[in-house]
């Protein structure tokens, strides 16, 4: 236990050391308390839930998200269409609804473009640009079963695959349950066949690993109104289910190399 817990980090201000501690999963997930203060995550909520049209995982139907991730589209050809010929414009549209304030994405590329040593891009994939800035939603009724975000995986085969060596996940909690909602973190990078072998087999949880033949989790977190939390998603997670709504912004941060930007998508 004493080692999982050195594998977790809390601090004020995100470095370049701690990001390469992340990809190389020398740290397990880091914590950023208050990145947003409580004011600014209730208002960017309100706004969200006024303004974009929440929609529903096509692939995990009962996780809520404004925008699409890449994920859902990787079996769908209209979908994954959809997802390249929308992406600009989602990334306006949540830059528009959080204004005044910054979206917790362009904080995030503002941040990682200062402290990255060549800074950060949107990513694309096959020449197309991709979307970032997913806003998931998870209600009482919801929680993501565990499961692993590997680019590898969902887009074999693609320069994007073949240039990313790390992949982190990011997010920013703008609300936050009163019980429940926690991460809950395996010190695992499954392997495909790991996958295969102990894969969920209800048809809507197609993404995720059966729990009843994992081990406990080795870490679980509650986020906090306002924190940013990162961790290597290559890592089997999961999320817990939430006694009332749970808001967050979230994308992958990929690493490709030391004298690479480094880039982003959801
Ligand atoms: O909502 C969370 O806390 C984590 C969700 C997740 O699975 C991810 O960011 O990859
Ligand atoms: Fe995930």
């Amino acid at each position: 236990m004493n080692t999982i817990k050195m594998k977790t980090e809390v601090a004020n201000c995100l470095t370049t050391v701690q990001l390469k501690n992340l990809f190389n999963n020398n740290t397990l997930l880091l914590r950023l308390p208050e990145f947003f203060d409580p004011f600014s995550c209730a208002t960017l909520s309100q706004k969200i839930h006024q303004r974009m049209p929440l929609g529903f995982y096509e692939n995990a139907p009962k996780i809520g998200r404004i925008g699409k991730a890449f994920y859902e589209t990787i079996s769908n050809p209209d979908s994954h269409d959809e997802y390249f010929q929308n992406s600009s414009q989602w990334i306006e549209n949540l830059r528009k609804c959080c204004f005044p304030y910054i979206s917790p994405i362009d904080a995030l590329r503002v941040m990682l473009d200062d402290l990255w040593p060549k800074g950060s891009t949107v990513a694309s994939l096959d020449g197309r640009r991709m979307f970032v800035g997913l806003a998931r939603y998870f209600t009482s009724e919801s929680s993501a079963e565990p499961h692993q975000d590997i680019i590898q995986r969902d887009a074999p085969g693609t320069d994007l695959s073949a240039k990313v060596q790390r992949q982190i996940a990011f997010n920013v909690y703008l609300t936050t349950p009163e019980y429940g909602g926690e991460i809950e973190i395996w010190d695992w990078i499954a392997t495909q066949e790991d996958f295969y072998r102990f894969k969920d087999s209800r048809t809507d949880f197609a993404y995720a690993f059966d729990r009843t033949l994992i081990p406990e989790a080795d870490l679980l977190i509650k986020p906090n109104t306002g924190d940013l939390i990162l961790f290597n998603s290559n890592n089997v997670h999961a999320v817990t289910p939430s006694s009332d709504d749970r808001l967050s912004i979230s994308c992958f941060i990929g690493y490709c190399g030391d004298d690479s930007p480094l880039v982003l998508w959801s």
